[in-house]
């Protein structure tokens, strides 16, 4: 009787390597059309395919991801059981760039990573992801990347041209705690949180600033000046990035790691801050790598590949903004922490100039052709043609675009009597920094000129914010894309009234919760109970009817509870209360997301 063929793909090496062997003397011909996609520099998705380990080597596994030229993969896999013996199945995939195990991490540095760090030393935002399954290189590809970046930016030649200022985060990740229920029935997802590896893991958190830019609240951010520091920063917070072996890597991070360098120049007060961000995905395990996995790595598994889904489905968004179909795009930055936290890189509206580059890491092993295929698609994905960002053309009514001359003819126009001297408050500044910078110190500026009175030095910066709060609102709709924000500001005269003594309908207030929550407890104030005529039931069963005149002031309020995407709520007009004024604590601003349909926190 003839010996059964083998269903072990191990046990079909020496065939699998044969039939790979064929198929490189014959390549298929190569598809002009994915190879010539229109393409710029200014987004570059790459694959790095890392060498076999010994260990694997050992195992007797053998590459079937094998780079065929510099823009193209090709995944073998093996079928069984088929009559005629073992046949090949192979996908060929293009990318912008392929680097084979034989290439060093020191090349991939000058063909990806010089250009990011040169942008952001102009002043722009530049960001390099590696993701990929467990294993794959991710964490070697961006260490070895972040190691060579702080020899380069912290020559001892060019070290005193700059200063540099270095931010790390985990996102996600609280292991066990992962998922809770809140006391009022509402699931939360806990690894969503954006932790500060530079301060023990402090949570901090993602706000956006009046640019619409992302701003990250509460991280420290020390200076670094020599590569030696920045090193010792990065190797800190590599200790504290949480790990939990899996079934292929037994040092498996399980979390996205995001390393912020930002850019200064003191000899040039006026150019733009530069970032260049680092970013190590969290691997991306195939949905059938569940042996041994508990349900809470199953759900982290689910997560890491939501974000990633997410991170895609905002590349695509950005790269149809402004094309002729017409249609809006969808761009969910708010899906995600990841998302959020590189909103920059996808929001068109935004003036800051930006270039990405994608490494997709590759484990070669003819065992793992699957998620490797999973990987090489998500990055064939993301090879959309991205419109090249560019600065915002100077308008007269938007004072993040005017020059430096322009901030001046502004305040000299608009300073009224006596006269504002713009060397005083602007001596090199450009609008958006002027802008940024803080009330109290525009004022003071304000006041170096002869008889100027603090009120008309707060007057001139009133007029310069309502200017650039207007100019936020047409730009976003301008922008033609749906996921804009409306918030309702306060005018800087009326934020100096107390908010108790200007509480009104519609505002929404932060107020203490007669039962402690685990998220800020806010409500809408619909009106002063009196108002109420007949007696109603609460949702805390207390009796909602008003009697005019007596005791403390109290509200009617509509309660603002909290959603399941990260840091959103929703206003849920029927569930009402009646709050006590002494138990309001704060105004908020809630940012309505029309994409999402669901409200968030201003900053
Ligand atoms: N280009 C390479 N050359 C030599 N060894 C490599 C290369 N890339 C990765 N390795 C080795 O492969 C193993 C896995 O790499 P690494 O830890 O970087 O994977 P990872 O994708 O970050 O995994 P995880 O997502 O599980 O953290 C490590 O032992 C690493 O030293």
């Amino acid at each position: 009787m003839e010996n059964p063929i083998s269903m072990d793909p191990l046990e079909n090496v020496e065939s699998f390597k044969l039939l790979v062997d064929r198929f490189s003397c014959k390549q298929p011909p190569i598809d002009k059309q994915k190879a010539n996609m229109p393409r710029n520099e200014d987004t570059i998705i790459a694959a790095r395919i890392r060498p076999l380990l010994l260990e694997e080597k050992e195992t007797g596994q053998v590459e079937g991801t094998l780079s065929r030229n510099s823009t193209v993969v090709d995944v073998h896999g093996m079928t069984l059981g088929l009559p005629g013996g073992p046949k090949l199945r192979s996908s060929e995939f293009y990318l912008d760039r392929v680097y084979g195990p034989n290439i060093s991490t020191e090349q991939i540095y000058n063909q990806l990573a010089a250009p990011l760090v040169e942008f952001a030393l102009g002043g722009g935002t530049s960001t390099l992801f590696a993701y990929g399954q467990t294993g794959s290189g991710k964490t070697f590809t961006v260490s070895g990347l972040e190691k060579i970046v702080a020899v380069n930016l912290l020559h001892e030649e060019t070290v005193k041209e700059r200063n540099v200022f270095v931010s790390i985060f985990e996102l996600g990740n609280t292991l066990n705690s992962g998922y809770g229920r809140s006391d009022n029935g509402y699931s939360f997802s806990k690894f969503n949180d954006l932790l500060d590896l530079l301060n023990n893991r402090k949570p901090v958190q993602i706000l956006e600033d009046s640019f619409g830019e992302t701003r990250i609240v509460g991280a420290i951010q020390p200076p670094v000046h020599s590569p030696r520091e920045l090193i010792a920063l990065i190797d800190k917070a590599s200790e504290f990035r949480k790990t939990q072996a899996t079934e292929k890597n037994e040092f498996s991070s399980r979390s996205h790691a995001i390393c912020r360098i930002s850019i200064t120049q003191p000899m040039i007060p006026a150019a733009p801050e530069g970032m260049l961000y680092l970013v190590d995905l969290a691997g991306s395990e195939a949905a059938q790598d569940v042996v041994n996995h508990d349900s809470d790595r199953m759900k982290e598994t689910r997560e890491i590949n939501n974000s990633l889904s997410v991170l895609k489905d905002c590349i695509r968004g950005r790269a149809q903004v402004g094309s002729s179909s017409g249609k809006k795009p969808y761009i969910p930055f708010r899906q995600s922490v990841l998302s959020k936290t590189l909103k920059h890189l996808f929001d068109p509206t935004a003036g800051r100039l930006c270039k990405m580059s994608v490494i997709a890491c590759i484990n070669p092993s003819f065992l793992d052709v699957g998620p490797s295929k999973n990987t090489l698609r998500y990055a064939e994905m993301l090879r959309v043609p991205v419109p090249t960002s560019k600065p915002l053309i100077s308008d007269p009514e938007n004072p993040s675009t005017w020059s430096n001359e322009e901030v001046r003819r502004w305040i000299a126009e608009n300073s009224g009597e006596p006269l504002i001297n713009p060397d005083f408050v602007a001596p090199y500044y450009t609008g958006k920094q002027i802008v940024e910078m803080d009330d109290m110190e525009f004022v003071r500026r304000c006041m170096k000129s002869k008889d100027v009175s603090k009120e008309q030095a707060s007057a001139l910066r009133s007029k310069l914010w309502q200017i650039h709060i207007d100019s936020q609102r047409p730009r976003k709709k301008e922008a033609g894309y749906n996921s804009h924000r409306q918030s309702s500001r306060i005018p800087a005269a009326v934020a100096k009234t107390p908010f108790k003594a200007r509480i009104r309908p519609g505002m929404v207030v932060r107020y203490k919760a007669k039962k402690p929550r685990s998220y800020p407890t806010m409500a809408m104030i619909m009106c002063p109970d009196w108002a109420v005529e007949t007696e109603v039931e609460g949702t805390n069963k207390q009796a909602v009817r008003g009697i005019r005149g007596e005791g403390p002031r109290r509200y009617l309020c509509s309660l603002v509870h909290p959603r399941t995407v990260h840091n959103s709520y929703q206003l849920d007009v029927w569930s009402q209360e009646i709050i006590d004024v002494d138990d309001i604590e704060a105004e908020v601003i809630l940012e309505y997301d029309s994409a999402t349909r669901l409200y968030f926190i201003g900053v």
